[in-house]
């Protein structure tokens, strides 16, 4: 559990479109890393190629290596199913499957990959999972009505669980919090601290505040212009990265000049 996360000279692709260009970071297991910047600069393509969910897209493609651990995930033979079990994502809108109640979307992972449990085993994981989301005493009396009935805060703590359950290495967040009230976002931002003691927590968010309370670490991608690719700018403490950059655009950036 808790691997590291690196990436050698990583670009990423649409087609001919080169995204994010030459990507060179280490990211610490058991941390939370946050990924800021302007609008297009390729945090979520970024985030995407973490897993090999960014390959969904027809002709998106990666150059360059990225390990977890010192395994190379990218690979040949190395099966993306396998990598996503290992690097589990959450997304910006909250997406229970809707067909099905709060047990039943934890356990969905589990069923996806086919294990085979008893339903004393299946309800420790269930209980495990909602505990680590913090949800387990909001829903315990409501495990079997549907997911989609929870609100839009428990619905993402929700997903959290149905991530957590398959115990992965690394949670990949895109921008988790942007469809929740401010009560749920920080229902979510306490979760995030609590998860980094097990995981490897990357989120991407437009919030610097969120990025300044949640992360040790922080990386600022910019863009150079329409057409031009991405480019991580600066890496660092988040502490500095917020209060003493070493690069002008991080500088300008984090004071609210762009972006
Ligand atoms: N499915 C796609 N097909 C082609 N190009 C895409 C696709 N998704 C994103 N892009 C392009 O890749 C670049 C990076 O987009 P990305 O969404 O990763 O940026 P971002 O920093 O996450 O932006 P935002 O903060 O607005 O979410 C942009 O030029 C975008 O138009």
């Amino acid at each position: 559990m808790s691997k590291s996360i690196t990436a050698e000279d990583l670009n990423v692709y649409y087609g001919d479109f080169r995204a994010v260009a030459d990507v060179n970071i280490e990211i610490a297991p058991r941390s939370v890393t946050a990924f800021i910047g302007p609008s297009g600069c390729g945090k979520t393509t970024f985030l995407r190629s973490l897993n090999r969910m960014h390959e969904e897209v027809p002709g998106a493609r990666v150059k360059g290596d990225l390990y977890l651990d010192d395994d190379n995930i990218y690979a040949p033979g190395v099966d993306p199913v396998t990598v996503r079990s290992m690097v589990g994502m959450v997304f910006q809108r909250p997406n229970p499957f809707p067909t099905m109640s709060v047990r039943e979307n934890v356990l969905a992972g589990h069923k996806l990959n086919g294990t085979r449990m008893s339903k004393s085993e299946a309800d420790d994981i269930v209980e495990k999972a909602l505990r680590g989301a913090n949800l387990f005493n909001e829903v315990k009396d409501r495990m079997d009505r549907p997911g989609s009935g929870l609100s839009g805060g428990q619905q993402q703590r929700l997903c959290i669980a149905r991530t957590v359950a398959v115990e992965p290495d690394v949670i990949l967040m895109d921008e988790p919090c942007s469809a929740l009230d401010p009560i749920s976002t920080l229902a979510i931002e306490d979760l995030i601290a609590d998860l980094k003691e097990d995981y490897t927590v990357v989120i991407v968010t437009h919030n610097m505040q969120q990025a300044a309370r949640v992360s040790e670490k922080t990386a600022f991608f910019n863009i150079a212009g329409v057409g031009e690719p991405g480019k991580m700018v600066e890496y660092d403490q988040t502490s500095v990265i917020f209060n003493n950059p070493s690069n002008e655009q991080t500088e300008r950036y984090v004071a609210g000049k762009f972006g």
